[in-house]
């Protein structure tokens, strides 16, 4: 009897329920069937990596270790572990070495960004620079902003004052300790509220005001929070995206009609920009808003643009904040030195009474130990610790020996560039801003040009480094010269987790002010 006849006569015999459950069990196996072959030939295509066989079958591993809190320190350590190139997902290597970051993010390795950028999609019909992973099309959206972005900057920095002003009002309004009576001002947020009312005045000529009102705007904050382990999870699984972005998900997204959070942003972006094309507009402010329209940019890019410049500046810089204060509080060789350098600057300048005054950005660059705090902290602590895959073109490409094929993501460690013992030395792992003045001219570009890193390089250089520089160096300066800090809970600063990048919580610290020598 021929086979097809054989089994519908098998069939034939089973009660109706065993006949779906034989049915059931046969799709499953089926299933599981296309699932091994497929799994076998994702783990043949990358079988030359190494790497952890368990990291080179599932994509879960990593998925593991961003809701672990930990993702950064375990890409790193796998990095040391395996490297210089690590297997840390089927189609994912990692590397840390700064030349080859260097090269994938050059114009003529002609790389592309990786599937996990889409999630910086606002508008799924309009993407931001951000979210191009079309060269092409990125190189003519960077040709209009990277000028914009420069005459920006030159109007940053007064923006920038202000907000290191209302920073400085906020502690000795509310939070100065006294003798008998302890005001701890939970850090963490207070640096997010500062970064985003700088990125919020300089983008949109406005601050939102949340070192005004000292607390959050529009409960933007409250749910951005809960947004940013999901950058950790896209990034581990980032075909997510795809799933979000199709209806009926993509109905979830934030859009301008919220009335709270990501979608309160939009609004105000894109009112923002109306208001700056309304026929009797002055135009006398100057903003990044301004900057982008007179450069040729369309007003409906301009809006995503202004949205990229929020996000990317406001988590990023209050990340590199806290680190740096919690690296100082816990290193008080450092933190003596900081303040000498500061008091040693004013002493002979006639602004030092002038409590309003903030530090030139060309006099902070004078500070060679201010410098070298922040430089060493985010070489510890990088704030954008996150893959930021990138795609290896349609020939494929040979990075440290192993041939990658097409369409293979590779990801950077910027944690590892920071800590190679190779680059820094035995203790690579420890705060110590005086390495930074142990090293000759040739070895200090070497080592700023690996720390740069975090701002990433070539075509995907951040636009807003300099804005960075400026606010960390600022704040500091004018936060030591005048105020002592100091932990406030000595068994546990504060606590850290590491979903994508170092989120932290209950980082209390007191300010006293300085007793005067
Ligand atoms: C310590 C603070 C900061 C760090 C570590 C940082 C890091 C980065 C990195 C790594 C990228 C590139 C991502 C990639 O495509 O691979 C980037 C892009 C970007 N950053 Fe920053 N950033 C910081 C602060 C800022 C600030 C203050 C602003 C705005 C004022 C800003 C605006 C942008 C923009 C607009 C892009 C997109 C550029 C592009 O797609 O070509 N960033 N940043």
């Amino acid at each position: 009897m021929p086979g097809a006849a054989r089994a519908r006569e098998l069939l034939g015999w089973l009660q109706p329920t065993s006949r779906v459950v034989t049915l059931a069990l046969g799709a499953t196996v089926i299933l599981g069937l296309v699932f091994v072959v497929r799994t076998f030939l994702t783990w043949r295509r990358l079988r030359h990596v190494p790497g952890p066989f368990l990291n080179s079958i599932t994509p879960l591993v990593l998925t593991y270790h961003c809701l672990k809190n930990d993702v950064t320190t375990y890409t790193y350590e796998l990095s040391l572990k395996y490297g210089p190139l690590v297997r840390i997902q089927p189609n994912v290597v990692v590397h840390y070495d700064p030349d080859t970051f260097r090269r994938v993010c050059s114009v003529k390795a002609n790389y592309s960004k990786g599937l996990w950028f889409e999630f910086s999609r606002w508008d799924l019909n309009r993407p931001s620079c951000i979210a191009m992973r079309d060269n092409e099309s990125r190189k003519i959206r960077k040709t209009k902003l990277l000028p914009a972005a420069s005459q920006g900057l030159s109007m940053a920095e007064s923006r920038v004052d202000s907000q290191v002003r209302a920073f400085v009002d906020l502690v000795g309004r509310k939070y100065l300790s006294t003798p008998g009576s302890a005001k701890p001002m939970e850090f963490g947020h207070r640096a997010q509220f500062f970064t985003l009312d700088v990125v919020t005045s300089v983008t949109f000529g406005e601050a939102w005001g949340f070192l005004r009102r000292d607390g959050d705007v529009e409960k933007y904050l409250e749910t951005t929070e809960a947004m940013i382990p999901m950058f950790g999870i896209f990034g581990s699984l980032p075909w997510l995206v795809l799933a979000v972005h199709a209806w009926p998900l993509s109905l979830a997204m934030p859009g301008e009609g919220d009335k709270i959070g990501f979608g309160r942003l939009m609004k105000f972006a894109s009112d923002a920009v109306q208001k700056r094309l309304q026929p009797g507009d002055p135009n006398t402010e100057h903003d990044l808003i301004r900057a982008y329209l007179r450069n040729g940019l369309d007003p409906e890019d301009v809006v995503q643009e202004c949205i990229t410049l929020v996000v990317a500046g406001s988590e990023t810089t209050s990340v590199a904040l806290r680190m740096a204060m919690l690296c100082l509080l816990t290193t008080p060789s450092a933190y003596r030195k900081l303040q000498a350098e500061i008091d040693g600057f004013f002493a002979d300048k006639k602004s030092a009474n002038d409590s309003d005054s903030v530090i030139s950005y060309a006099d902070a660059k004078t500070l060679p130990y201010v410098q070298a705090v922040i430089r060493e902290a985010m070489r510890l602590w990088p704030p954008s610790a996150g893959l930021f895959s990138k795609q290896v073109p349609d020939d494929g490409d040979t990075v440290h020996g192993f041939f990658l094929p097409p369409g293979t993501e590779v990801g950077q460690c910027v944690m590892g560039c920071g800590r190679d013992p190779r680059l820094w030395g035995a203790d690579a792992h420890v705060f110590r801003p005086e390495r930074w003045f142990e090293v000759g001219p040739e070895r200090f570009e070497e080592m700023q040009a690996a720390v740069d890193l975090i701002f990433s390089s070539g075509k995907y250089v951040c636009l807003g480094k300099q804005v960075a520089y400026m606010e960390l160096m600022k704040l500091f300066v004018e936060v030591f010269r005048r105020y002592d800090v100091a932990a406030h809970n000595n068994a546990q600063p504060l606590k850290l987790r590491d979903p994508v990048t170092w989120l932290s919580t209950d980082f209390f610290i007191r300010f006293t002010e300085r007793e005067k020598a």
